[in-house]
């Protein structure tokens, strides 16, 4: 990264240009009337070497024309995307705050491709297979439970990144899971979760996974010290824990001091970040449900994308064009949020797992050489599966006052042809249509038209119009099998990794929960007594002292 402001780029300023002098002449309609050929030039497809996955991403319908395209494309280049890309796929520390190699690429390099020297990446393939051994046994019923039964039930105990990824994957590779296995997932401290979770749970025959990166996460281990005293309960001799509980973790003295059997602890290392973490052993919960070898599937698919970003130009590179778009609104219409909307309900997670993947990654005011940024960094990330969203919240993307971008994502082949697929053209019409609908809008007239005698009730015709011109990527794909889940996960992160890189900030700390979590600690010892609650302001006082008033 090159140490530089997004303004100090020539390509910016011409951006900021093109935006002041054109953006009022960049009304889609216009655009694709006067260029038949505007589809072709603003989509791109992707097949995988095998051919196995196929994705086409049509971003016609964004507010750009040639021009601002390839200014974007030049703002890639002065912006360093490519040397920076190239750092991190050698082993650089770019994530600088923390003196560390981002190397969640080193975690799916299938068939060892690409050559990483960083200690612990030599033991990546032993990790996959421990986890594969544990898999099929589990799996198979031969790793048997405190009283002989075989597990059918698991329980992941993590947050963030320890949980997002996994719940996700699990819930978008549904059709492939295990039959029989029953995933839960416990992440809030609230004890609510946990209670609600064990009670649908069975000591004899559930397996407890404790995902945590540093093994000191507040909700994690609270979770995890509650499920143990919750199997001990029925289990009584602490030797049975070792059936019962296991540990993802970078952390062993700590998993250790937890009493979970270092035999039974999955390594990863510091340069693999939480949130991009799931192709490593915190992708157990996946590897058990799926088994493993969908889950080297997912890395391969993973692998297959981070090649296309290694190798693929600027102009027709997927998750660079992704992040340059972005930007454009970002930065330039000032949009404070992208959406993202899959119109596929095993995807339901895929804007809660990038909530994360983006917001704590690119959500940073500073740039790594700690200067303040002088405009807008990552975008407020929201979503939900479509058609849910259409009834929910597409009044506002419509004709709403504010700018939405948003990515449409759909797969051509569905899982579930429920009565020769007649949901799923239902499904996929809506998916076509409301980009459209978006696009082209309904202008006055056409409602004037439409209304007949209503047409001169002026309130109503207006209600009526759809100004149009607002921006959507549209992205194909063909089925959501394994591989294709993992190359579109990765054309997201490598998204991020492009805007990160522009903006030079470091995407790959998280300095932003810190301080949430420290004063926590404090008020946590002071709950118990009015008189400890001190050094706060006077709203947080009253409202402590309120709650132990009533409590
Ligand atoms: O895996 P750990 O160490 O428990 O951390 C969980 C999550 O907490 C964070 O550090 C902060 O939210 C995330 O980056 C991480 O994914």
């Amino acid at each position: 990264m090159s140490g530089k402001l997004a303004t100090d780029y020539p390509a910016w300023s011409k951006l900021q240009q093109l935006y002041d002098a054109d953006h009022t002449k960049l009304v889609l309609k216009d655009l694709f009337a006067a260029d038949p050929e505007r589809f072709n030039k603003f989509s791109r497809t992707y097949d995988s070497p095998n051919k196995d996955v196929h994705v086409l991403v049509d971003f016609s319908k964004n507010l750009i024309n040639d021009e601002v395209f390839s200014t974007l494309i030049q703002l890639a280049k002065e912006g360093g995307v490519e040397s920076a890309r190239d750092e991190m796929f050698s082993g650089k520390h770019i994530n600088t705050s923390e003196d560390r190699a981002v190397l969640h690429v080193a975690l799916r390099n299938v068939g060892n491709e690409f050559k990483i020297n960083e200690p612990g990446a030599d033991e990546v393939q032993g990790v996959l297979d421990h986890m594969t051994q544990f898999a099929n046994k589990v799996r198979s019923g031969e790793w048997k439970g405190y009283t002989g039964k075989a597990i059918n039930t698991i329980v992941n105990i993590g947050i963030g990144g320890s949980d997002l990824g996994p719940v996700m994957v699990t819930e978008a590779l549904k059709p492939y899971g295990k039959e029989g296995l029953k995933c839960h997932f416990v992440s809030n401290v609230d004890g609510t979760h946990i209670a609600e979770i064990t009670k649908e749970c069975d000591p004899e025959t559930t397996l407890f996974i404790v995902a945590s990166k540093t093994f000191t996460t507040q909700e994690t281990i609270t979770n995890a010290e509650s499920a143990r005293d919750w199997f001990l309960q029925s289990a009584s001799d602490k030797a049975h824990i070792a059936k019962h509980f296991v540990a993802l973790s970078t952390n062993t003295k700590a998993v250790e001091a937890f009493g979970i059997d270092s035999a039974n602890m999955f390594k990863f290392w510091d340069w693999v970040g939480g949130r991009y973490s799931l192709w490593s052993a915190i992708g157990l919960p996946i590897m058990l449900y799926i088994g493993p070898d969908n889950f080297q599937e997912l890395l391969a698919g993973a692998h297959e994308m981070d090649k296309h970003f290694l190798e693929t130009k600027l102009e027709d590179n997927l998750p660079v064009l992704l992040g340059l778009l972005g930007i454009w609104y970002n930065d330039f219409y000032g949009a404070q949020t992208h959406a993202l909307l899959p119109y596929d309900q095993y995807m339901h997670k895929f804007a809660d797992y990038f909530q994360q993947g983006d917001m704590e990654s690119n959500g940073k005011f500073v740039t790594k050489d700690g200067r303040r940024v002088t405009y807008q960094t990552g975008p407020i990330i929201w979503g939900q599966s479509g058609t849910n969203g259409q009834h929910a919240f597409y009044q506002l993307i419509h004709q709403g006052t504010k700018l939405i971008p948003a990515d449409f994502l759909a797969p051509i082949e569905t899982q579930n042809p429920v009565r020769g697929g007649v949901h799923h053209k239902i499904l996929l019409s809506n998916f076509f249509a409301q980009p459209e609908a978006l696009a082209f809008g309904k202008d006055e007239e056409t409602v004037r038209k439409e209304l007949g005698a209503q047409a001169d009730n002026e309130a109503l015709r207006k209600s009526k119009v759809f100004e149009g011109n607002r921006p959507t990527n549209s992205i194909l794909f063909q089925k959501l099998t394994p591989r294709t889940l993992g190359s579109l996960i990765v054309m997201y992160e490598h998204k991020i990794f492009v805007q990160g890189c522009i903006w030079g900030i470091n995407s790959f700390d998280q300095q932003g929960v810190e301080l949430g979590k420290i004063l926590a600690k404090t008020v946590l010892s002071q709950l118990d007594d009015a008189a400890k609650v001190v050094d706060h302001d006077s709203s947080t006082t009253g409202l402590i002292k309120h709650y132990i008033s009533r409590a």
